[in-house]
């Protein structure tokens, strides 16, 4: 099954919501935990609990395993695991971006059969051109899981690099990875998403992109769901993934109202995309 039939039976299924698992320090406190490897192990066991039999996509931020080496690395393998056999997909938010041959070595971490990191997704970042991406492409497709390469993020600091014309073009960076994208998406595999933030006009045309857009920016940085129809107007709203992180995690530790905000979530997001 390519990773488009799985994107379209989890969506259909739980809806179009992708929750991150971001466990910031303040959060890990927040809760009641140590900022230290076991804390980080337990806010990873509330999660699973919470939203691996709920959330059509389960992100978790790799930058916050990071920092407690490989028992960081180890919780976040046993997230992953629990996460996909609880039902949900898994983007791992790792933005990795190099040459070519290294690439390669990044795809078979979050991709391949057998790897303690296999998930069904991976973020990518095109900024050593588009073209670098190739293997990580090719190991989605093998894998039937996907990239989801960074187009239009949701933070303002981007916005120079990714408005900048493309010399010779006339179109945007953004856009000329958008348009390379939806080339990669032409054999219907949907096997490369896009990352386009929920917090702003994005001046992109969305509208030939046949693959997942994770859509981050709900709640914490100030998008709702009521912004969604404006900015994704133009866009195949059924490929459209709101995502949100700290909204949900301030909810916890309690399992029932972590639960609670991603089904209310959801639904609001939902409500304002349509069917
Ligand atoms: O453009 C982007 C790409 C990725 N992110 C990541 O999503 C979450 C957002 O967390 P919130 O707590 O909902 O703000 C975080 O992991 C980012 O690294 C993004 O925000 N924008």
């Amino acid at each position: 099954m390519t990773f488009g039939a799985r994107y379209r039976d989890a969506v259909g299924s739980r809806g179009r919501f992708c929750v991150g698992v971001d466990p910031h320090p303040e959060l890990l406190t927040a809760w009641g935990l140590g900022v230290d490897a076991d804390g980080v192990r337990r806010f990873a066991d509330i999660c699973v609990e919470a939203f691996a039999g709920t959330a059509a996509v389960v992100k978790p931020q790799v930058a916050f395993f990071e920092p407690f080496g490989a028992d960081g690395f180890a919780v976040l393998a046993d997230l992953i695991a629990a996460c996909r056999a609880g039902g949900a997909l898994v983007l791992a938010d790792a933005k990795r971006g190099d040459i070519g041959s290294t690439m390669a070595a990044y795809a078979s971490a979050w991709l391949a059969d057998g790897s303690p990191l296999r998930a069904d997704a991976v973020t990518v970042s095109p900024y050593l051109g588009f073209g670098a991406l190739a293997p990580a492409l090719s190991a989605a497709r093998a894998a039937d899981g996907a990239v989801f390469t960074l187009a239009r993020t949701s933070n303002p600091d981007g916005t120079g690099v990714q408005t900048a014309r493309v010399m010779g073009t006339g179109v945007t960076v953004a856009q000329q990875i958008v348009d390379e994208a939806a080339g990669e998406n032409a054999d219907g595999s949907a096997s490369v998403g896009l990352v386009v933030g929920a917090t702003r006009a994005h001046g992109l045309d969305l509208a030939r992109f046949g693959g997942p857009i994770l859509a981050p920016g709900l709640g914490a940085q100030g998008a709702s769901a009521a912004d969604l129809p404006e900015v994704f107007a133009g866009a195949d709203t059924r490929w459209v993934l709101p995502a949100s992180s700290r909204d949900i995690l301030r909810h916890g530790p309690d399992v029932a109202a972590l639960h609670a905000a991603v089904e209310r979530t959801r639904d609001e997001v939902e409500g304002a995309l349509g069917p």
